[in-house]
């Protein structure tokens, strides 16, 4: 199907299932398979207006380019004289970022089990010369076995109670050598991949501060406070991705070998779908 040229007519459209800057995403069917599908509409307007033709088409053409479980697919694209229209994968369980905030933090199960599938996507993102997917809980989707997708809304698509969104985006995620405008390679991931742990486990990032000055200085002067829960293993790890030096992060291939991950998220293991109705009684 990936010769085929699609058009709306294909599609039977569903909910909203959120709202951005350069359009909105919908739950869609295929007319024909009754495939499920979120398609993303972006306004041509908006994005002349915004002058990202060029990124727009990049984004498109890495993520149509890029297969693997834990990386949302783009089956494909069309657009009508108004709008380009994104045929993206499903995921069923939404952002990693609403379930966080509806449990308010994991247990080292579960933050574990989505590390190792970042770990994973990244790991082979960075095979493909494919860096910086702007990993945040915001970007992270939850596919039908919990596996956690790596989704790039690279042209900032803010959910409607996103609570971070300070002028550029969140800091919260940025790499020193970012919030001091080096040059960044694809060692950014891994501070990030960093960040994102502390944050499943802890419910809040790292560097969070009232103002993004705080921000920055706790960002460049890795300024961290580990609550009494987190165990020395889970410590360890991220003592080892968030190191101010980008060449003394931790590889990603070793990620997968760390024993906070092994003993914690062995191969193949997922969170319960926590709103899987307990059985009728
Ligand atoms: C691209 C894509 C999205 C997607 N799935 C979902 N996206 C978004 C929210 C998406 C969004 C899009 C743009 C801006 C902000 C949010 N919200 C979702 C919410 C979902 N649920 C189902 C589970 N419920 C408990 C909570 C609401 C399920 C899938 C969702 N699959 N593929």
């Amino acid at each position: 199907d990936k010769k085929k040229s699609w058009m709306l007519t294909d599609f039977e459209l569903g909910r909203p299932l959120g709202k951005g800057k350069f359009g909105n995403v919908y739950l869609a069917r295929e007319k024909e398979s009754h495939y499920v599908v979120a398609l993303k509409v972006l306004f041509k307007s908006q994005i002349q207006d915004a002058e990202i033709e060029h990124q727009v088409r990049r984004e498109v053409e890495i993520q149509c380019r890029l297969r693997h479980p834990n990386i949302l697919r783009m089956y494909g694209y069309f657009h009508d004289e108004k709008r380009i229209y994104l045929i993206l994968e499903y995921a069923k369980h939404g952002a990693l970022y609403h379930l966080l905030k509806q449990c308010k933090r994991f247990d080292e199960k579960t933050a574990a089990s989505y590390v190792r599938d970042l770990a994973k996507a990244l790991l082979y993102c960075h095979s493909k010369k494919v860096i910086h997917r702007d990993i945040k809980p915001e970007n992270l989707l939850i596919g039908h076995k919990m596996e956690l997708k790596m989704a790039d809304f690279g042209w900032s698509v803010h959910s409607p109670s996103s609570r971070r969104m300070t002028l550029c985006g969140t800091l919260d995620y940025l790499s020193p050598e970012m919030v001091e405008g080096k040059p960044h390679n694809y060692a950014v991931d891994i501070w990030s991949l960093g960040v994102l742990c502390y944050e499943l486990l802890v419910g809040m990032p790292p560097f969070d501060a009232i103002d993004s000055h705080q921000t920055y200085k706790k960002i460049r002067y890795v300024i961290i406070k580990y609550p009494a829960f987190i165990s020395e293993k889970a410590k360890d790890l991220m003592g080892k991705l968030l190191v101010v030096n980008p060449e003394q992060r931790m590889p990603l291939a070793n990620v997968l070998q760390h024993p906070w991950i092994v003993e914690n998220a062995p191969e193949g293991s997922h969170p319960p779908a926590n709103n899987s109705h307990p059985p009728a009684n």
